[in-house]
């Protein structure tokens, strides 16, 4: 019975039935068109997606993260950007949210890219060196918990997995906010900030995104 079924399973049968297979973009445009025309669910978007493309390909990382997979909309829309040898290690605790993005990942043709890592970010993010043969991180996305983005920044940088010149960029600055982390990361000398104002995905409400460059 259809309504017995998640929202999120409900995103997922959408893609299986109205996107391309193996088209990454058709995935994108169809998640989008779902959650603006059905049902709200928190996708970064088109409008945040295309700042996320900007700074994401300005950045041409080769090892980039993710916190907070959710459906696996911001994952495939990072992929679909990276060169071939490139790869995202996306972070999701929730085991219903990731076996979903599983799915959406791998119907869009970008699994060779995508590693989706289960468990919480404070516990994955020092296994990420030894246990993922990460060096360190060229691109990091924030789009998880607002209250974990200041301290899993503060434990990616213990953990050695910042070098200089790596892009930070954080979703959801305005709403729901992050104020605390806007605080750490705007007074903090080893970041160089820049705001990017949107709106919050498929509504008129005010957004914005932040990117943090780490200086070393
Ligand atoms: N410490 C964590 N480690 C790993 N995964 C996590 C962690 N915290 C949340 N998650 C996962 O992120 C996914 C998505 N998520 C994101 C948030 C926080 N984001 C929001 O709450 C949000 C809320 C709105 N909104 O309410 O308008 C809009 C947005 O764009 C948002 O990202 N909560 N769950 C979920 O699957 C959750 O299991
Ligand atoms: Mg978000």
């Amino acid at each position: 019975f259809i309504m017995d079924q998640s929202k999120e399973q409900r995103i997922l049968n959408f893609v299986l039935q109205n996107a391309v297979r193996g088209d990454p973009q058709s995935v994108v445009d169809t998640i989008d068109k779902y959650c603006s025309q059905k049902e709200w669910a928190m996708n970064v978007g088109d409008e945040k997606g295309l700042i996320l493309d900007k700074i994401l390909e300005e950045a041409k990382p080769s090892t980039s993260l993710e916190l907070g997979t959710y459906c696996g909309y911001s994952a495939v829309r990072m992929a679909r950007l990276l060169k071939p040898s490139a790869r995202l290690l996306t972070i999701e605790f929730n085991p219903k949210f990731a076996a979903i993005a599983k799915q959406i990942i791998e119907f869009a043709g970008v699994q060779e890219k995508v590693k989706i890592l289960e468990g919480p970010s404070e516990e994955i993010i020092p296994q990420l060196k030894k246990k993922h043969e990460v060096d360190t991180l060229d691109f990091v996305f924030l789009d998880h918990w607002k209250e974990r983005y200041t301290p899993d920044t503060i434990l990616l940088q213990e953990c050695g997995l910042l070098r200089k010149g790596t892009v930070i960029l954080a979703d959801n600055i305005i709403c729901p906010g992050a104020p605390e982390f806007i605080n750490y990361i705007r007074n903090n000398s080893h970041f160089v900030c820049t705001n990017y104002p949107s709106h919050l995905e498929y509504m008129k409400v005010k957004d914005a995104m932040e990117k943090a460059v780490f200086l070393g």
